[in-house]
């Protein structure tokens, strides 16, 4: 199957990397190269732009994509949370700019032996990394419905969190759930008939919370942006797409608390708790995709790109 994926905001996040040809960039959620590929274009003979996915199909793909553009690209097959541990290995101690495009790739969503979608039945699998042994099916027959609940509520934002997970360890009583069909009618029969395809396919929000679970995409944010403006260089930017609303939030307050960390009540005259700034918001407010961009790409509806850039004395 052929390797398919549209880049989102590219225009957008291309010219807010602000490249230099003799800059070091990082893409830490490489997939299908479209990004990389603009930045390597702009790279001249003494840039370098490292690729990072944990994904081994990505990894393939971005390798032929890019392959034109010889030793300036250095493609690892890793979690991107393990940036700073790529960047010792290659005696890179700060770079110019970081782009993290979050989430799955079309193609990754389109694969039906990669059991992301409701769309194919197929095994329950959604693993990024397939070198990871858990998969959705160890999520959906090992979790109690109490944390079954937690993760549909809290990742999907599903209203009927509830009713799916009483359902899902009900079902399991009998035997174990094996494929996305089988997920598909326990998550059919959870919701009520006349609202079950009111916003869009019922399995949707349940599909994206045990992706999320599974791959720890949250956590993994989290725990990666600050150390990520850590080794910007001064002036360099951090771009981040996001493509769902906990993940902004954890873009938009890391971000925040990096421009102005300080802890000081309100009424001191002067700062005492000694943080720093490290930077500023270059968006105030997300840039969104063009109307034309979310005609001509429907996955680009969610995304929301924001921008970082390092302080030019820190
Ligand atoms: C939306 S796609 C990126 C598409 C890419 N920007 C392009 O234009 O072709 C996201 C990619 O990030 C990878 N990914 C997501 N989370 C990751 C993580 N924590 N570490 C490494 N790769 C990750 C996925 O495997 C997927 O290939």
């Amino acid at each position: 199957m052929e390797f398919k994926h549209t880049s989102v905001l590219l225009d957008e996040t291309i010219e807010n990397l602000n490249i230099r040809p003799d800059g070091v960039y990082m893409d830490g959620t490489l997939g299908g190269a479209g990004h990389s590929k603009e930045i390597a274009k702009r790279l001249g003979p003494d840039g370098h732009l490292i690729g990072i996915d944990q994904d081994g199909e990505a990894i393939i793909t971005a390798k032929e994509r890019l392959a034109d553009y010889g030793d300036r690209i250095t493609v690892v097959r890793d979690n991107y949370q393990n940036f700073k541990s790529i960047l010792d290995e290659l005696n890179i101690l700060q770079v110019d700019g970081i782009l993290l495009d979050l989430g799955v790739s079309s193609y990754q969503l389109d694969n039906a032996d990669r059991g992301f979608t409701y769309r194919v039945d197929a095994p329950l699998d959604m693993r990024m990394d397939d070198r990871q042994t858990k998969t959705a099916k160890d999520i959906v027959n090992g979790y109690t419905e109490q944390e079954l609940f937690h993760i549909l509520k809290e990742y999907g934002e599903e209203r009927f969190a509830k009713s799916i997970a009483y359902h899902i360890v009900k079902y399991r009583e009998k035997k174990e759930i094996e494929t996305t069909e089988e997920l598909n009618d326990i998550i059919r029969g959870s919701i009520p008939a006349k609202v079950r395809n009111a916003q869009g396919h019922p399995s949707k929000q349940t599909f994206q919370a045990i992706r999320i679970e599974l791959n720890h995409e949250l956590e993994v944010l989290t725990n990666s942006i600050d150390g990520m403006i850590d080794c910007l260089k001064p002036g360099g930017r951090l771009c981040i797409i996001t493509f769902h609303s906990l993940e902004d939030r954890i873009v938009k307050n890391a971000f925040r608390k990096n421009e102005n960390p300080c802890i000081c009540p309100p009424n001191f005259p002067v700062c005492t708790c000694g943080r720093k700034s490290k930077g500023k918001v270059i968006t105030r407010k997300p840039i969104l995709p063009t109307e034309e961009e979310m005609k001509a790409n429907s996955r680009s509806k969610s995304a929301k790109l924001r921008v970082f850039e390092k302080g030019m004395n820190i």
